[in-house]
């Protein structure tokens, strides 16, 4: 199980994601409780190790605009949220950045098609939010089917294992549910979602 949290803004945090064993943390670079300023995106990237994926978050920023901002933050991979075309999907690629698409789970079908993007994420209306949806809803979804695509949405360390089995997930993201407060992360629930996602596919 892929697993990435998100919405990461102290060093603390971040080396607590990456010792629980996350893939992927994420930076808000964009309006939110969360935000970061690419200079201290910058600076979290010294705790990530190689083969963890830091990841620039955008949402209603032009894709030019989110690309510099990353490439500013020194930063490989951007996640746009908000409404997209495959031609924003080869921009992306064309700057030398890899690509997280964002859709919401009541999405238009095609935007669940295969657009070329390095993963799919799946997430409730709002992102951010915390609000859990049905997950089981996208399970048989044909886009889907042999997809790397992420579940997000109001996942915490307790339903995350049972999510992600509704939904045939590959990998989830989490954000509100690791935190304390509103924008303010617990090192003890990053450690316990991490750990509960990751024993998600094992046998029972
Ligand atoms: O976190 C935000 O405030 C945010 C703002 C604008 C765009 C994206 C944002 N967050 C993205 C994420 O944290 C996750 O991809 C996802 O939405 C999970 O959210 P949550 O339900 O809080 O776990």
């Amino acid at each position: 199980m892929f697993v990435k949290v998100c919405g990461l803004s102290t060093a603390e945090s971040v080396r607590e994601a990456v010792e629980a064993g996350a893939d992927a943390v994420g930076f808000v670079l964009t309006a939110s409780p969360r935000v970061v300023s690419p200079s201290q995106a910058s600076s979290l990237l010294a705790a990530v190790p190689a083969g963890v994926s830091p990841i620039g978050v955008f949402r209603h920023e032009p894709v030019a605009d989110a690309v510099a901002i990353a490439r500013a933050a020194g930063l490989e991979w951007i996640q746009l949220h908000g409404p997209r075309s495959r031609q924003d999907v080869a921009m992306v690629h064309d700057a030398g950045m890899k690509l997280i698409r964002a859709v919401t789970m009541g999405a238009a079908p095609e935007e669940f098609e295969d657009w070329g993007e390095d993963l799919l994420l799946i997430d409730a209306a709002v992102p951010g939010s915390g609000e859990a949806w049905d997950y089981a809803s996208v399970a048989a979804l044909p886009a889907l089917q042999g997809r790397h695509w992420l579940l997000a949405g109001g996942l915490d360390p307790v339903n995350v294992g049972g999510a992600s089995r509704a939904a045939h997930a590959w990998g989830v993201d989490v954000s509100s549910g690791v935190e304390a407060s509103r924008g303010v992360k617990d090192l003890a629930k990053i450690r316990a979602f991490v750990h509960s996602a990751k024993g998600a596919d094992a046998p029972v």
